[in-house]
């Protein structure tokens, strides 16, 4: 048996710098990989199972899981035609711009090829989450990163900050591919030097964000309800979507900031370096 914990990520800032070819965007982004996380185990199985639960234990269906494809992608890779009996708790939300999907890929790459003893480095493990979706590569390396490309460019940041994280889920979902679909050309961004200091991430933006909130009018609502809390220095949505966060100045306001917000809303909050 082996088990991993499948951590969320969160985009600081994310910019849309063009458009390729085979309609994948080019991104130029700061991943940050937070403490929020789906936890799997891996059993030694005939065939290939997967099992699901929310945070009560309770059975979830997920259509066309990717857990699935990343099993079936790394036995093609390899060679090798073991079968496994995969469990995960999730805690993440899912279509919410938080990597899940991505995450739980990666992790079962990851557990697989312990289990299976493939013996694949975890560059040979990035190439082939590539082939399942362009976050998996980041959930492979994790951490804080600078990514580019379309997610396949990961370098190391030279930021050195606490930042205070207030993450905030409003339970509606978007996909990634219709959030894309809807974005013009005007949204992208020119080319611009990694930013240093989180004073200068803060002038950044989500290229993405005015998009899902046509497709969502909510995150506006969730966005200013957290950027007129004390002590926020910038509100901000990750990825595609919906999940927004905000950044606050220090740990004390920060845990003041959950005081007013609905209980209905999915909330996490995190102290970290990036
Ligand atoms: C937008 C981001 C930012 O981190 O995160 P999420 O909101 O999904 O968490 C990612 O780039 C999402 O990566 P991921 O969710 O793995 O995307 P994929 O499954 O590969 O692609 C889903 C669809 O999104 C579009 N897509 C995705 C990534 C990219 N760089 N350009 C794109 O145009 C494509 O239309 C693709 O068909
Ligand atoms: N293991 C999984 N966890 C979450 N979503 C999954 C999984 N497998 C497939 N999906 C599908 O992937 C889509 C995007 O989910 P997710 O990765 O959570 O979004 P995002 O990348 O925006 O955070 C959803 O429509 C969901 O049904």
């Amino acid at each position: 048996m082996h088990s991993i914990s499948a951590y969320a990520k969160i985009n600081i800032f994310l910019e849309i710098l063009g458009k390729r070819s085979d309609g994948y965007h080019l991104l130029n982004s700061l991943f940050v990989s937070i403490g929020l996380h789906d936890e799997l185990s891996a059993f030694e199985h005939e065939g290939l199972i997967c099992e699901m639960y929310d945070q009560y234990g309770r059975r979830l269906v997920i259509e066309n899981n990717i857990i699935y494809k990343a099993a079936i992608k790394l036995q093609e890779a390899t060679g090798i035609k073991s079968g496994a009996y995969i469990s995960v708790k999730k805690n993440i939300p899912v279509a919410a711009g938080l990597a899940g999907g991505s995450t739980d890929a990666a992790a079962t790459l990851r557990a697989l090829n312990i289990l299976w003893q493939c013996g694949l480095d975890d560059f040979q493990l990035m190439q082939i989450g590539l082939s399942l979706g362009a976050d998996v590569p980041f959930c492979i390396h994790g951490g804080a990163a600078q990514v580019s490309g379309i997610g396949e460019q990961i370098s190391q940041t030279k930021i050195h900050e606490k930042i205070h994280l207030l993450i905030v889920n409003n339970g509606t979902q978007l996909l990634t591919k219709d959030v894309f679909k809807h974005l013009s050309a005007k949204d992208f961004s020119a080319p611009k030097p990694f930013p240093t200091t989180i004073a200068q991430i803060a002038e950044r933006k989500n290229d993405l964000e005015s998009t899902s909130i046509t497709l969502e009018p909510s995150i506006g609502n969730v966005l200013s309800m957290i950027s007129n809390l004390d002590g926020c220095m910038f509100a901000r949505m990750s990825g595609s979507g919906p999940t927004c966060f905000g950044v606050f100045k220090d740990e004390i306001y920060l845990q003041n900031s959950i005081q007013n917000l609905p209980k209905s809303w999915f909330i996490y909050t995190e102290s970290l370096f990036i």
